[in-house]
């Protein structure tokens, strides 16, 4: 009956599913979620802490947490991992020089018990900009085949323009359905 229920809850549109995004400073985390709640490019500044919006696309409503990425905040992420069923992690792919740092956290975050169930869509922002690292090299470099443990995909996308995003977002409606 819970099943059912629950079933019933979700058919009508009224469940929440609990997104956090990360990523190193500058990497496109805000203008992403201002993209998806306002399909507009938004002028912001560095995030303090933490935006959280509530999107809801083809009916499904997404409770998005927009993290800080400056490196004296990144150790406060994990406290937002709770119930979390997807972890969005922003890559400015112009930013060849981090993209260690990123790995770094990429498995930090994957290492930590609150996340063991959830789903990983790499976004590898600024594909606008000549000369951006392609979505199969960042992919190679952050060694996303190792990962088994938990689900993941890679999209190229341009936050200004919006290209790619929903693709992404389409790839965790699909992970949801096989829930
Ligand atoms: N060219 C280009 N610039 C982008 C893109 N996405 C974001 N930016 C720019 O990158 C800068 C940083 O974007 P934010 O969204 O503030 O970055 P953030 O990841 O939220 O940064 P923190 O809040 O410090 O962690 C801004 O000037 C954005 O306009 C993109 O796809 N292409
Ligand atoms: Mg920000």
């Amino acid at each position: 009956m819970g099943l059912l229920l629950s079933k019933l809850w979700s058919l009508f549109g009224n469940e929440e599913h609990k997104i956090v995004i990360v990523g190193l400073d500058n990497a496109g985390k805000t203008t992403i979620l201002y993209q998806f709640l306002m399909n507009e490019v938004v002028t912001t500044s560095p995030t303090i802490g933490s935006n959280v919006e509530e999107v809801v696309w083809k009916n499904i409503h997404f409770i998005m947490w927009d993290l800080g990425g400056q490196q004296s905040l990144r150790a406060a992420w994990a406290t937002y991992y709770t119930n979390t069923e997807f972890v969005i992690l922003v890559i400015d792919s112009t930013d060849r020089e981090r993209l260690s740092v990123t790995r770094e956290e990429l498995y930090r975050m994957l290492g930590h018990e609150d996340l063991s169930k959830a789903g990983v869509l790499v976004y590898a922002n600024k594909q606008d900009v000549k000369g951006a690292m392609s979505a199969a090299e960042i992919s190679r470099q952050l060694d996303l085949t190792s990962i088994k443990k938990h689900q993941w995909h890679i999209q190229a996308c341009c936050a200004l323009s919006g290209e790619g995003l929903y693709q992404g977002l389409e790839w965790i409606c699909s992970r949801l359905k096989r829930k």
